[in-house]
């Protein structure tokens, strides 16, 4: 009988300098995952905490001392010869200039160029989160264009996304969301998704379980899916999705009959997949930290997140 595999819990930070870049650091050749780039971090101690260990490490390892950190996202991963949990926490304060005192490659990247990087395997879905905004937007549908268009006026591209919904054939919307830089996605349609120049297509249940049988859709920019079991979740990995929705978290007047899963359901959901989550259902702003604490990068929903609803 063979040996379980070997598992270790680590912590990794997402360290920005205030001009959009984040610090790397490469990995020693000798080492496991060797001479591919990392976000700096390590081992957790038995007992430690997140933040403990990522101060810590981030001490040993650059002489940075991290004043701040909160979660970003957890990946759990199986590489063929060792299991990682690996918490990606965002370090949002820290004294010192980081430099490799392990004689190891420290580097401020544009988050731009990150792409460019060779990464563990393990890292796909930190390098689309770090490309996603934390709050994920659908502009009410029972509203006049007029109306949505002022209130998508009032987003903040930087840390939010929009969904369009049944908006995704009304050009003045599209036209707005690209006058104004934000991020959008388009439901169902690949080809007018490109045309539209969306960040990125969003299939529902049933473009979903068409796509599992027919296979990914044509689209170069992001593929996102909505789901609400673990079936879903298997079939958004066999398409090979970016990222999902998964819902309701809480019960939501859109959709009364649905069962709500909780955020323990949640989290046993979304663990071990390796895709970036929404929290979707009578969620708001004030929830992201619980979502991120269970395993979600962001918050979707309407109500809870449109301005002036
Ligand atoms: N720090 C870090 N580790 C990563 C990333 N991605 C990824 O798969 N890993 C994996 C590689 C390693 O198997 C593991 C990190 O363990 P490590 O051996 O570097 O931990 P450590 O600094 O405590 O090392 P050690 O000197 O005690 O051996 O996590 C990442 O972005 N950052």
């Amino acid at each position: 009988m063979s040996s379980p595999l070997p598992e270790i819990v680590v912590v990794a930070g997402i360290i920005p300098d205030g001009h959009d870049r984040l610090c790397l650091s490469r990995r020693p050749e000798h080492k496991h995952q060797g001479g591919l780039w990392e976000f700096p971090g390590g081992k957790v101690e038995p007992g430690e905490a997140l933040d403990h260990a990522l101060a810590r490490e981030l001490h040993e390892e650059l002489g940075l001392d991290a004043v701040r950190s909160r979660p970003f996202l957890t990946v759990r991963h199986r590489y063929p010869d060792l299991r990682v949990t690996l918490h990606f926490r965002e370090v949002t304060a820290f004294t010192g200039e980081p430099h490799g005192r392990e004689g190891q490659p420290v580097e401020w990247v544009p988050r731009t160029e990150l792409s460019a990087r060779a990464f563990p395997e393990a890292n796909r879905p930190v390098a689309v989160a770090l490309q996603l905004p934390p709050e994920w937007v659908i502009p009410p549908e029972d509203l006049d264009e007029a109306t949505v268009i002022a209130g998508l006026g009032r987003l903040d591209a930087a840390r939010q996304g929009v969904y369009l919904r049944g908006w995704s054939t009304h050009p003045g919307v599209t036209a707005a969301c690209r006058e104004r830089g934000l991020r959008f996605w388009v439901r169902n349609d690949a080809a007018l998704a490109t045309r539209e120049g969306a960040f990125g297509l969003h299939l529902n249940g049933p473009a979903l379980a068409r796509a599992a049988e027919e296979g990914r859709p044509a689209f170069d920019g992001l593929l996102s899916v909505a789901c609400h079991d673990a079936t879903q979740i298997a079939q958004a990995m066999a398409v090979g999705a970016d990222m999902a929705t998964l819902s309701p978290v809480r019960a939501t007047p859109t959709h009364p009959d649905a069962s709500p899963l909780g955020w323990q359901d949640f989290q046993e959901l979304v663990a071990g997949n390796p895709l970036v989550f929404y929290a979707l259902g009578g969620v708001g702003p004030e929830d992201l930290a619980t979502a991120r604490e269970h395993g979600a990068y962001g918050v979707a929903g309407i109500r809870g997140l449109w301005p002036g609803v």
